[in-house]
């Protein structure tokens, strides 16, 4: 298993420069360019059957990649990496590296047990993905000692630059993030997922800049202004799937701190938004691929244990969709 990472200055002169330049990031380098710009999360495209859609995920990736984004995840949260298994996630990783990862970043995920997690991250560096996104261990409950060790064991696996998920059974204290940040030279960022403003503030507070932040939330922009003062870099976002340009237009109304703008686009979409979001736990995957079909772009189905969105709440994302087309 190769583990060397061709830096941008040592590049392979057989590979085209291009390539070298955006999937071969140094984790410094790549920390740099993710905290550069949005953060792109695409759905993974299911057929009838449930099956990986490859070429309708191609065709979105293609869509997807041709904007200016600062990063791809692959196979992330809204991309039902959750529901995939390591081969899957394996597949749908090499298939973004070749439709994406010439133009922007590939980051691939780093799921459940240790053991697994480790082997996930070594497939994804020989795919070429240029970081890793390390989720939470898979349902135990874990203490703060026991999230360092897997973090540290994942990190000392891989040349990758890692971003840790800080969520559900992996809240990370501000002191575990010092400590992780310390013991690891390649983690590179910490993905909120909890949105506790003091646990951001201290956790800022004692790490700083040695870390990017991603702010993380479902539908992230209904936090990406007040996140941003506490020192969050960019955010993740999954209406970035149909609605490219408003998510960019909102990223560059937050970075600009337009307050007027930012909330004038919260009330006119993302918050009646996410009040259709709300109706059912894991509709913030849902209705991302719901939001795809209202615009043209049919979406697919989810897998359990996630449910579609009904016809009439299908209806009223795609009115809703329609006011700010
Ligand atoms: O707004 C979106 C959050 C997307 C995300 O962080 C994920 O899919 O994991």
């Amino acid at each position: 298993m190769s583990t060397d990472v061709l830096p941008s200055d040592t590049a392979d002169p057989s590979e085209p420069e291009d390539l070298i330049s955006v999937t071969l990031l140094p984790p410094d380098a790549l920390a740099d360019r993710l905290k550069s710009g949005l953060l792109s999360f695409p759905v993974t495209h299911f057929d009838a059957d449930l099956r990986v859609d490859e070429a309708r995920y191609r065709e979105h990736l293609a869509w997807q990649s041709s904007f200016d984004v600062a990063g791809l995840f692959a196979a992330g949260g809204t991309g039902e990496g959750f529901s995939m298994t390591s081969e899957e996630i394996d597949r749908v990783v090499r298939i973004a590296v070749e439709e994406a990862g010439s133009s922007v970043p590939v980051l691939a995920p780093a799921t459940g047990s240790t053991a697994q997690a480790i082997a996930q991250a070594q497939a994804a560096q020989e795919a070429g993905a240029s970081g890793l996104l390390l989720f939470p261990p898979y349902l135990t409950e874990a203490s703060q000692a026991g999230l360092v060790e897997h973090i540290g064991a994942v990190c000392r696996a891989t040349d990758l630059g890692v971003i840790v998920y800080s969520r559900a059974n992996a809240i990370l204290a501000d002191v575990t993030v010092a400590e992780v940040a310390d013991r690891n030279p390649n983690l590179i960022g910490l993905k909120d997922g909890i949105g506790d403003i003091e646990q951001m503030t201290r956790t800022y507070a004692k790490v700083g800049d040695r870390l990017i932040y991603v702010g993380g939330l479902p539908t992230a922009e209904t936090f990406a202004l007040p996140l941003l003062q506490l020192g969050v870099s960019t955010y993740s976002s999954a209406l970035y799937n149909f609605l490219p340009e408003f998510a960019l237009r909102f990223y560059a109304a937050v970075r600009a701190q337009d307050r007027v703008a930012v909330y004038s686009m919260l009330n006119d979409f993302v918050l009646p938004y996410i009040d259709i979001r709300d109706r059912t736990k894991g509709y913030a995957v849902s209705i991302v691929k719901a939001g795809l079909t209202a615009v043209g772009r049919d979406g697919g189905r989810v897998r359990p244990p996630l449910t579609d969105l009904t016809e009439a709440e299908r209806a009223e994302l795609s009115a809703l969709v329609g006011k700010i087309s």
